[in-house]
């Protein structure tokens, strides 16, 4: 039952709810690709909550897309099959052998337990990966990085059909290359190939860390291409985050409107960057 009692969270919510209404009608009918990293994939808590916040926007109006990574899952069942794993700019060196762990890990557990816990909430969710339905075709991204893949074609058909059937889908970063071989996609070049095809509205790549950081560990809210540029240049941002600001730029050149990098940790991340004025994390968008 509902309390009809007048009091200050009442107001609160009032405030929320109406801020939050231009902003429903801005996103009805968009495409919203949000990659989620291994990193941001805490606790079952957090995945029902980041779930919860995905079938809501599907129920607004929005057709949101799942693009997943998985990299620490990976690391653990290496380590546990003792195959040792080198990254180089990010991106993991792949070989046969770790292929096989790759795919198992991204297309099984990790997939599997974001569907769930997206149908648990009510929604369709749908896993596949970029092999599926010719979804992603790759090239190789670089010869000393092995089975690496760089998307070079993306069939979003298969997406436009979900979008129809209100299903919501969940998308494992693997891509078939043009042999009939298996490629490892870092997760973030995979969500930025698709949104770039989809001409999405949004990109947001969740995180676990509160935005691209400066020398002196500021977050900086809105970025240029330039500024990337340089801070890559410096070293200032490195490791995980370049294939991120790489993907940033690369996805705003093919179309997306913008792109934000958050913390996907924070309780409702997405709900709170998409529907309220306080927008988190690094913003990048056209000139
Ligand atoms: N300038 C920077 N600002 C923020 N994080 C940075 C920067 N440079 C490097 N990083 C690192 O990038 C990490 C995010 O990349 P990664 O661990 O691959 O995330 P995910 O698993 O979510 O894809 C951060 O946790 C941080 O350690
Ligand atoms: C080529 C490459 O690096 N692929 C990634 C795919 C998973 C991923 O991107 O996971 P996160 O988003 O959790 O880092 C990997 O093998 O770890």
């Amino acid at each position: 039952m509902k309390k009809r009692q007048m009091n200050r969270d009442w107001i609160a919510t009032a405030r929320t709810l109406s801020e939050a209404l231009p902003y429903l009608q801005r996103y009805d009918g968009s495409i919203v690709v949000i990659k989620l990293g291994g990193n941001a994939m805490g606790s079952d808590e957090a995945m029902d909550t980041f779930a919860r916040d995905v079938v809501l926007m599907q129920q607004v109006g929005v057709n949101p897309v799942i693009v997943h990574g998985g990299g620490p899952m990976i690391n653990q069942m290496l380590d546990k099959l003792d195959i040792k794993s080198d990254f180089v700019g990010g991106k993991r060196v792949t070989d046969e052998a770790t292929i096989e762990v790759v795919e198992m890990v991204l297309s099984g557990r990790v997939n599997k337990r974001i569907v769930q816990a997206i149908n648990a909430q009510g929604g369709k969710g749908v896993g596949l990966s970029g092999k599926d339905a010719s979804l992603i075709t790759c090239d190789p991204a670089d010869p000393a990085l092995g089975l690496v893949g760089n998307p070079s074609e993306i069939n979003t058909s298969i997406l436009h059909t979900l979008f129809n059937d209100d299903a919501i889908p969940v998308i494992a970063p693997l891509g078939a290359g043009r042999n009939g071989e298996t490629f490892n996609i870092n997760g973030d070049t995979a969500a930025g190939a698709i949104a770039a095809a989809l001409k999405a509205d949004r990109l947001l790549l969740l995180t676990d860390i509160d935005g691209v950081r400066d020398e002196s560990g500021e977050v900086v809210t809105e970025l240029t291409a330039d500024q990337i540029r340089q801070m890559t240049r410096e070293g200032t941002i490195s490791g995980g985050m370049i294939p991120k600001t790489e993907t940033a730029l690369a996805a705003i050149d093919g179309g997306v409107r913008a792109v934000v990098i958050l913390d996907g940790r924070a309780p409702n991340a997405v709900l709170l960057e998409l529907y309220t004025e306080h927008g988190a994390g690094s913003l990048i968008r056209p000139r």
